[in-house]
Protein backbone atom coordinates (compact mmCIF):
# COMPACT_ATOMS: atom_id res chain seq x y z
CA UNK A 1 0.00 0.00 0.00
CA UNK A 2 1.21 3.30 -0.78
CA UNK A 3 0.29 6.69 0.58
CA UNK A 4 -2.54 6.85 -2.61
CA UNK A 5 -3.91 3.73 -1.44
CA UNK A 6 -5.44 5.62 1.73
CA UNK A 7 -8.71 6.15 -0.70
CA UNK A 8 -8.66 2.43 -1.04
CA UNK A 9 -10.72 2.00 1.98
CA UNK A 10 -13.90 1.74 1.56
CA UNK A 11 -16.84 2.19 3.91
CA UNK A 12 -19.97 0.08 3.27
CA UNK A 13 -23.17 0.94 6.06
CA UNK A 14 -20.53 2.48 8.14
CA UNK A 15 -18.13 -0.78 8.27
CA UNK A 16 -14.15 0.26 6.96
CA UNK A 17 -12.53 -2.02 4.78
CA UNK A 18 -9.21 -1.86 2.93
CA UNK A 19 -7.73 -4.68 0.79
CA UNK A 20 -4.26 -4.80 1.90
CA UNK A 21 -0.96 -6.29 0.28
CA UNK A 22 2.41 -7.02 2.24
CA UNK A 23 5.60 -9.46 0.93
CA UNK A 24 6.92 -12.11 2.84
CA UNK A 25 8.95 -10.75 5.87
CA UNK A 26 11.67 -13.08 5.22
CA UNK A 27 12.53 -11.12 2.25
CA UNK A 28 13.66 -7.82 3.33
CA UNK A 29 15.70 -9.70 6.19
CA UNK A 30 17.17 -11.71 3.22
CA UNK A 31 18.39 -8.48 1.89
CA UNK A 32 19.35 -7.60 5.13
CA UNK A 33 21.91 -10.55 5.97
CA UNK A 34 22.83 -10.95 2.10
CA UNK A 35 23.53 -7.64 0.64
CA UNK A 36 26.76 -5.21 1.21
CA UNK A 37 26.16 -2.21 3.24
CA UNK A 38 25.86 0.19 -0.56
CA UNK A 39 23.53 -2.60 -2.17
CA UNK A 40 21.36 -2.03 0.79
CA UNK A 41 21.22 1.49 1.23
CA UNK A 42 20.30 1.73 -2.76
CA UNK A 43 17.87 -1.14 -2.40
CA UNK A 44 16.08 0.63 0.41
CA UNK A 45 16.31 3.98 -1.27
CA UNK A 46 14.64 3.29 -4.61
CA UNK A 47 12.05 0.64 -3.02
CA UNK A 48 13.69 -2.13 -4.79
CA UNK A 49 13.74 -4.44 -1.46
CA UNK A 50 10.42 -4.66 -0.27
CA UNK A 51 9.89 -2.99 3.16
CA UNK A 52 8.71 -5.26 5.83
CA UNK A 53 5.08 -5.39 6.51
CA UNK A 54 4.94 -3.38 9.42
CA UNK A 55 5.88 -0.57 7.10
CA UNK A 56 2.63 -1.88 4.99
CA UNK A 57 0.88 -1.47 8.02
CA UNK A 58 1.36 1.36 9.52
CA UNK A 59 1.44 3.14 5.83
CA UNK A 60 5.39 4.27 6.02
CA UNK A 61 7.36 4.42 2.48
CA UNK A 62 10.88 5.57 2.11
CA UNK A 63 11.73 8.69 0.72
CA UNK A 64 15.47 8.93 1.05
CA UNK A 65 18.22 6.70 3.18
CA UNK A 66 21.82 6.73 2.90
CA UNK A 67 24.67 6.07 5.22
CA UNK A 68 23.59 8.02 8.40
CA UNK A 69 20.48 9.02 7.76
CA UNK A 70 17.04 8.10 6.46
CA UNK A 71 13.70 9.69 5.96
CA UNK A 72 10.50 7.73 6.06
CA UNK A 73 6.96 9.19 5.03
CA UNK A 74 3.87 8.71 7.40
CA UNK A 75 0.61 9.09 5.89
CA UNK A 76 -1.67 8.92 8.67
CA UNK A 77 -5.37 7.64 8.13
CA UNK A 78 -7.76 6.83 9.91
CA UNK A 79 -6.55 3.08 11.32
CA UNK A 80 -4.23 5.01 13.05
CA UNK A 81 -6.82 6.42 15.41
CA UNK A 82 -6.28 5.87 19.36
CA UNK A 83 -9.39 6.69 21.78
CA UNK A 84 -8.81 10.36 21.72
CA UNK A 85 -9.68 10.51 18.30
CA UNK A 86 -6.16 11.29 17.36
CA UNK A 87 -3.22 9.08 15.87
CA UNK A 88 -1.64 7.32 18.49
CA UNK A 89 1.38 8.26 20.08
CA UNK A 90 2.43 4.26 19.05
CA UNK A 91 2.44 5.13 15.51
CA UNK A 92 4.80 8.15 15.84
CA UNK A 93 6.93 6.40 17.73
CA UNK A 94 7.14 3.48 15.18
CA UNK A 95 7.89 5.23 12.20
CA UNK A 96 10.69 7.39 14.03
CA UNK A 97 11.74 4.45 15.65
CA UNK A 98 12.36 2.81 12.24
CA UNK A 99 13.78 5.94 10.55
CA UNK A 100 16.70 5.98 13.36
CA UNK A 101 17.37 2.42 13.21
CA UNK A 102 17.32 3.25 9.55
CA UNK A 103 19.86 5.75 10.02
CA UNK A 104 22.16 3.75 12.00
CA UNK A 105 22.14 0.75 10.36
CA UNK A 106 23.06 2.08 7.20
CA UNK A 107 26.40 3.33 8.97
CA UNK A 108 27.41 -0.16 9.50
CA UNK A 109 29.69 -1.40 6.26
CA UNK A 110 29.90 -5.06 8.36
CA UNK A 111 26.96 -7.68 8.94
CA UNK A 112 26.10 -6.46 12.63
CA UNK A 113 22.59 -5.36 13.45
CA UNK A 114 21.93 -2.86 15.47
CA UNK A 115 18.26 -3.28 17.66
CA UNK A 116 16.36 -0.53 19.72
CA UNK A 117 17.17 -1.11 23.21
CA UNK A 118 15.74 2.66 24.47
CA UNK A 119 13.73 5.45 23.10
CA UNK A 120 12.44 8.60 24.28
CA UNK A 121 10.16 10.49 22.11
CA UNK A 122 8.30 13.92 22.88
CA UNK A 123 4.94 14.28 21.30
CA UNK A 124 4.35 18.00 20.52
CA UNK A 125 1.64 18.41 18.54
CA UNK A 126 -1.27 15.73 18.21
CA UNK A 127 -1.51 14.83 14.22
CA UNK A 128 -4.72 14.06 12.85
CA UNK A 129 -5.47 11.35 10.79
CA UNK A 130 -7.30 14.01 8.01
CA UNK A 131 -4.00 15.61 7.64
CA UNK A 132 -1.14 15.50 5.28
CA UNK A 133 1.83 13.04 5.10
CA UNK A 134 4.65 14.01 7.50
CA UNK A 135 8.14 13.22 7.45
CA UNK A 136 9.99 11.16 9.96
CA UNK A 137 13.97 12.57 9.29
CA UNK A 138 16.79 10.70 11.51
CA UNK A 139 20.41 10.71 11.75
CA UNK A 140 22.83 8.62 13.12
CA UNK A 141 24.79 10.49 15.89
CA UNK A 142 27.10 7.63 16.78
CA UNK A 143 28.07 4.29 15.98
CA UNK A 144 30.46 2.76 18.12
CA UNK A 145 31.42 -0.68 18.23
CA UNK A 146 28.90 -1.89 20.22
CA UNK A 147 26.35 0.93 21.10
CA UNK A 148 25.00 3.51 18.57
CA UNK A 149 22.43 6.36 19.00
CA UNK A 150 20.24 8.62 16.87
CA UNK A 151 18.06 11.42 16.57
CA UNK A 152 14.66 12.37 15.15
CA UNK A 153 11.80 14.73 14.08
CA UNK A 154 8.31 13.69 12.74
CA UNK A 155 7.73 16.94 10.60
CA UNK A 156 4.70 18.43 7.72
CA UNK A 157 5.99 19.91 4.47
CA UNK A 158 5.82 23.62 5.99
CA UNK A 159 8.74 22.04 8.67
CA UNK A 160 6.26 22.13 11.34
CA UNK A 161 7.51 19.78 14.66
CA UNK A 162 4.89 16.79 15.79
CA UNK A 163 7.38 14.74 17.79
CA UNK A 164 10.98 14.18 18.84
CA UNK A 165 12.62 11.28 19.74
CA UNK A 166 16.37 10.05 20.24
CA UNK A 167 16.89 6.18 20.58
CA UNK A 168 19.90 4.06 21.72
CA UNK A 169 20.96 0.87 19.64
CA UNK A 170 22.97 -2.56 20.63
CA UNK A 171 25.11 -3.48 17.62
CA UNK A 172 24.85 -7.47 17.44
CA UNK A 173 27.77 -9.43 15.69
CA UNK A 174 29.79 -8.63 12.85
CA UNK A 175 33.09 -7.66 12.77
CA UNK A 176 32.42 -3.85 13.52
CA UNK A 177 34.04 -1.77 10.52
C1 LIG B 1 -1.51 20.09 23.35
C2 LIG B 1 -0.15 19.61 23.82
C3 LIG B 1 -0.31 18.49 24.85
C4 LIG B 1 0.59 20.75 24.49
O1 LIG B 1 0.95 21.71 23.57
P1 LIG B 1 1.95 22.85 24.06
O2 LIG B 1 3.26 22.23 24.43
O3 LIG B 1 1.31 23.65 25.12
O4 LIG B 1 2.28 23.66 22.71
P2 LIG B 1 1.44 24.78 21.96
O5 LIG B 1 0.77 25.72 22.89
O6 LIG B 1 2.35 25.34 20.93
O7 LIG B 1 0.33 23.90 21.21
C5 LIG B 1 0.71 22.98 20.19
C6 LIG B 1 -0.55 22.71 19.39
O8 LIG B 1 -1.51 22.05 20.23
C7 LIG B 1 -2.71 22.83 20.26
N1 LIG B 1 -3.22 22.82 21.62
C8 LIG B 1 -2.64 23.35 22.70
N2 LIG B 1 -3.38 23.14 23.78
C9 LIG B 1 -4.48 22.48 23.36
C10 LIG B 1 -5.63 21.96 24.02
N3 LIG B 1 -5.85 22.14 25.32
N4 LIG B 1 -6.53 21.31 23.29
C11 LIG B 1 -6.37 21.15 21.98
N5 LIG B 1 -5.30 21.59 21.29
C12 LIG B 1 -4.36 22.25 21.98
C13 LIG B 1 -2.32 24.23 19.87
O9 LIG B 1 -3.42 24.89 19.29
C14 LIG B 1 -1.18 24.00 18.91
O10 LIG B 1 -1.64 23.80 17.59
P3 LIG B 1 -1.58 24.99 16.52
O11 LIG B 1 -0.18 25.50 16.51
O12 LIG B 1 -2.56 26.01 16.99
O13 LIG B 1 -1.97 24.34 15.23
C15 LIG B 1 0.69 19.12 22.61
O14 LIG B 1 1.99 18.84 23.07
C16 LIG B 1 0.12 17.90 21.93
O15 LIG B 1 -0.99 17.90 21.41
N6 LIG B 1 0.94 16.82 21.87
C17 LIG B 1 0.56 15.59 21.19
C18 LIG B 1 -0.13 14.63 22.16
C19 LIG B 1 -0.57 13.41 21.37
O16 LIG B 1 -1.20 13.54 20.33
N7 LIG B 1 -0.20 12.20 21.87
C20 LIG B 1 -0.47 11.00 21.17
C21 LIG B 1 -1.89 10.55 21.32
S1 LIG B 1 -2.29 10.10 23.01
C22 LIG B 1 -1.83 8.44 23.12
O17 LIG B 1 -1.43 7.87 22.16
C23 LIG B 1 -2.08 7.78 24.45
C24 LIG B 1 -3.35 7.02 24.35
C25 LIG B 1 -3.31 5.67 24.17
C26 LIG B 1 -4.48 4.92 24.08
C27 LIG B 1 -5.70 5.58 24.21
C28 LIG B 1 -5.72 6.92 24.39
C29 LIG B 1 -4.55 7.65 24.47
Amino acid sequence: MTSDDVSAIEVTDGVRSLHLEWDDPGIAVLGMIQLTRDELVERIRTGELPLPPLAKLLNIEVVDAAPGRMTLRLTPDERHVNFLGVVGGGVVGAVLDVAMWGAVQLSVQDKSMLTTVSMTSNLVRGVSHTQRALEAVAEAVHVGRTTATAESRLVDAAGKVYATATATFVRMGGGNG
